[in-house]
Order: structure tokens, then C-alpha cells, then sequence
């Protein structure tokens, strides 16, 4: 797997110490709330584990699941639910929590769901953000690191369902997908 990896943008390290500032911060805005965190499948499920465990006041999880980027580097734009949430969100302040806001499809298309449903707030939480791929005006209250324009994998974000339990986040060498197929 390393030998797949041009670049390691964040050790393991860093991204701990990213991760325990997000979590201060939610734990001091959320204090006295009914504090909601919604993971989207699967790419936060590494950052949430670990958020989670870093805000100290009540906090309920719950998960849903999306798809937009099939098995490849480039998104289709088009967003599909593909697991949806057990719980009802009258009466929640929500957290949903995401490893990438890249073109902002898919968090602007699951705001206006979940905003559909009443919660009494909504706010995003990214790990990263990739400004400027921006096609969709979509801004996160909470974000970890603004990075370049590079297709990242490890600590949840995969590329072809690989490399998600890499603990450091890294740069893939374009060579990987530019002969996929081939392996
Ligand atoms: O801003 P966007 O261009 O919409 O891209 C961001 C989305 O892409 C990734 O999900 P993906 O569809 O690859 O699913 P995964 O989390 O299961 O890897 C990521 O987890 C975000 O949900
Ligand atoms: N793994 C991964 N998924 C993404 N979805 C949108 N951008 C990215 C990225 O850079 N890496």
C-alpha cells in the first residue's frame, strides 16, 4: 500500500491533534444542546471513532450512507442515499460529521434532506476541505485542514474501497488510477 502513496499529507500524529481541537470545540459550542452526530458513510467512520471520543459532554451518533464517486477519482454529481438514518431529528442540534468536502454535492445535497426533516439545527463538521473544487456553495462550521487539489486516501477515504485503514492520510500516486484496471 505505502508504495502507492506519493506523499503523506498528515501523520497519524497530526491528525490526532486536528481531530482533539474539533472536539474542544464542539464539546464548548454544544454544551446544554441535544447534540446529534451523524456520520456519512464510510469515509468518516476513522475520523468519527475518534471525534467522538474527544467531545466530553452527551452526544448521540447515528449514520447514514451516500454515493457519488462509484469506484473511481471523479464524482458523478449525482447523490444517492444509500443507508439512511434510524432516528427521528425533531428537537436535535446536528452535527454531520465528513472526511472531505471536495465538490460539495453531496453535503449540500444531504443538508436539504436532513434540514427537510426539522431538526432544530444542522451544522458540518469536515475533516478536510478542498476549496478549490467548490462547485456547490457549501461552507463547514468545523473544519480540520484546507489541502490542495489531490486525491487523498488513508484514515477512513479510500480509492476503490482501498487503502481506508492506512492510520496517516496521503497523496495517491496518480499512476494508480491512471491504469486501473490493469492490476
Ligand atoms: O464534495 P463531494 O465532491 O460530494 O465529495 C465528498 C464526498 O465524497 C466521499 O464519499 P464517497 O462517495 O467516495 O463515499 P465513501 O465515503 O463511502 O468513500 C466523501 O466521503 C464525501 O462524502
Ligand atoms: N478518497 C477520496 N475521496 C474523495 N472524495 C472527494 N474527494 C476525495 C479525495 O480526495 N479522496
Amino acid at each position: 500500500m505505502m508504495q502507492d502513496i506519493e506523499e503523506v499529507l498528515f501523520t497519524e500524529r497530526q491528525i490526532a491533534v486536528i481531530v482533539e481541537r474539533i472536539g474542544k470545540e464542539i464539546s464548548r459550542d454544544y454544551r446544554g444542546k441535544n447534540l446529534l452526530l451523524v456520520s456519512v458513510l464510510k469515509g468518516s467512520v476513522v475520523f468519527m471513532a475518534d471525534l467522538m471520543r474527544s467531545i466530553d459532554i452527551p452526544a448521540r451518533i447515528d449514520f447514514m450512507a451516500t454515493s457519488s464517486y462509484g469506484s473511481g477519482v471523479k464524482t458523478s454529481g449525482v447523490v444517492k442515499i444509500v443507508k439512511d438514518l434510524d432516528i427521528e431529528l425533531e428537537g436535535y442540534d446536528i452535527v454531520i460529521v465528513e472526511d472531505i468536502l471536495d465538490s460539495g454535492k453531496t453535503l449540500s445535497y444531504l443538508l436539504d434532506i436532513l434540514q427537510s426533516r426539522g431538526p432544530r439545527s444542522i451544522r458540518i463538521c469536515t475533516l478536510f476541505d478542498k476549496p478549490e473544487r467548490r462547485e456547490v456553495d457549501v461552507q463547514a462550521t468545523y473544519t480540520g485542514a484546507e489541502i490542495p487539489d489531490a486525491f487523498i486516501v488513508g484514515y477512513g477515504l479510500d480509492y476503490d474501497e482501498k487503502y481506508r485503514n492506512l492510520p496517516f492520510v496521503g497523496i495517491l500516486k496518480p499512476s494508480v488510477y491512471e491504469t486501473a484496471g490493469a492490476d
